[in-house]
């Protein structure tokens, strides 16, 4: 690139300054006016090449850490899933990798680009091992300590439970290996996805520790893997970086338990109306209901009040912009969660209506429909008012259209 850059600038000025430009145009990007003075150059013609000049060293600092073609060795601590596949992946990308595996002649299904070696003859070689090993297996670094110092342990682990140990991996494996930069990172990718290249959804690294170098050097490992890493801060991050993966749907809490809470709200409202009060007040057994007419109401219900709680945050939105006269200030909290399961509660009520179309397909082939529906077309036949030809089975027209209503 500062050739490159040369290059326009010698055309541009000419051999007098070209050397001289050369400098400022890596410096930070406001100097680079300031440099082009001396030159002797029309101002018009100073702005014009400065504003190129401080582009140029922008897109510099943008592409630093994926144009640098030497890349350090890295090296990996255990041969298991994820360390083949970040392996591979880091293999891919240009870096020469390096095992540390417990038995370096039998490891099988490793890259072949890669070397096995010992833990310790492994560590020797590079300035980042990554650690991808169980918690429970971290002791092994112990005796390695010594040979460890001064190096950027990355830490990919992670747990089976939420908050399972009282400190995060990272931390421990901080405390166990202490003049080593830890940093946490990678957790949240799989090693299926690294190794199938279907990270469309996952690209996100989260990178902590409390070393700025180290933490550096693992996000430009990171850019280089093609993924996109966030700072999440020192080391104390770990925890809640460790939990991530642990949270199943997250966003979806919100939605299952207010669906949950409607349909047992309906519930209890239909039961009581349709059956419990029947039974105490006309003496008549509709519990038959509960399989499929009620579910069968609270279905469609449920759908359309979730359906329009996708819509209402939006609009509540709106108001609150409106009322603030700007859109640049901060929603409330509550809101602002509202609005972010929104896709959300429009699935579940989504899946509400599918069961209400389930249910009303299933309507048709009941003994009880069936039976009311060819009841209607024998009254209606007869001419002869419902009431009377049906004595039998309804004591009056008000049950029968009482009936009317549960179909
Ligand atoms: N699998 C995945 O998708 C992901 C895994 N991780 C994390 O990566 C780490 C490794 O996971 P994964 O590769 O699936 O696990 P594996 O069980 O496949 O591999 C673990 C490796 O650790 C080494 N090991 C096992 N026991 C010991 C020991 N007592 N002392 C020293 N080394 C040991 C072994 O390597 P060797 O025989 O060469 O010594 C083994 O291959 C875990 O911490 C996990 O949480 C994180 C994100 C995703
Ligand atoms: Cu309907």
């Amino acid at each position: 690139m500062p050739v490159r850059l040369s290059g326009f600038l010698h055309s541009a000025l000419g051999n007098r300054t070209s050397l001289q430009l050369l400098r400022p145009a890596l410096a930070p990007a406001a100097t680079a006016s300031h440099q082009l003075e001396g030159t002797g150059l029309p101002r018009g013609e100073r702005r014009r090449l400065s504003a190129q000049m401080n582009k140029n060293s922008s897109n510099i600092m943008a592409l630093a850490p994926n144009t640098s073609n030497k890349r350090e060795t890295v090296c990996i601590f255990g041969t298991g899933d994820f360390g083949r596949a970040l392996g591979q992946k880091m293999i891919q990308s240009g870096y020469p990798v390096v095992f540390g595996s417990r038995s370096p002649q039998t490891s099988n299904l490793i890259p072949k680009e890669a070397e096995v070696l010992s833990h310790t003859e492994a560590a020797q070689k590079a300035a980042i091992i990554i650690i991808a090993i169980q918690r429970q297996h971290y002791d092994f670094l112990t005796p390695l300590a010594e040979i460890l110092r001064g190096k950027v342990l990355v830490d990919v682990s992670n747990n089976l439970k939420i908050n399972q140990y009282p400190e995060s991996n990272a931390e421990y494996l901080a405390q166990l290996v202490p003049g080593a930069k830890v940093v946490k990172a990678f957790n949240t990718v799989s090693a299926w996805a690294l190794q199938s290249g279907t990270l469309d959804a996952s690209r996100q690294v989260f990178v902590c520790g409390d070393d700025m170098e180290a933490k550096q050097m693992v996000m430009d490992i990171v850019r280089a893997l093609g993924l996109t890493p966030l700072d999440q801060g020192s080391l104390l991050a770990a925890q809640e970086i460790e939990n991530y993966p642990l949270q199943l749907f997250p966003m979806w809490k919100f939605p299952i338990f207010l669906s949950l809470g409607l349909t047992a709200f309906f519930f209890f409202y239909c039961l009581i109306r349709d059956v419990i009060y029947s039974y105490v007040y006309e003496n008549k057994d509709y519990s038959f209901f509960i399989a499929i007419s009620i579910p069968n109401r609270i279905c469609p219900v449920v759908a359309l009040i979730l359906l329009a709680l996708v819509y209402l945050p939006g609009v509540l939105a709106a108001i609150i912009q409106l009322y603030r006269g700007t859109k640049y200030s901060r929603f409330p909290d509550w809101l602002d969660k509202w609005m972010l399961c929104r896709k959300q509660l429009g699935l579940v009520a989504l899946a509400f209506a599918f069961l209400h179309v389930f249910y009303t397909l299933i309507i048709p082939i009941r003994y009880y429909v069936r039976w009311r529906t060819e009841d209607g077309i024998i009254s209606k036949v007869s001419f002869v008012p419902c009431y009377v030809f049906s004595s039998s089975s309804f004591t009056s027209t008000t049950q029968h259209v009482e009936l009317h209503k549960y179909m």
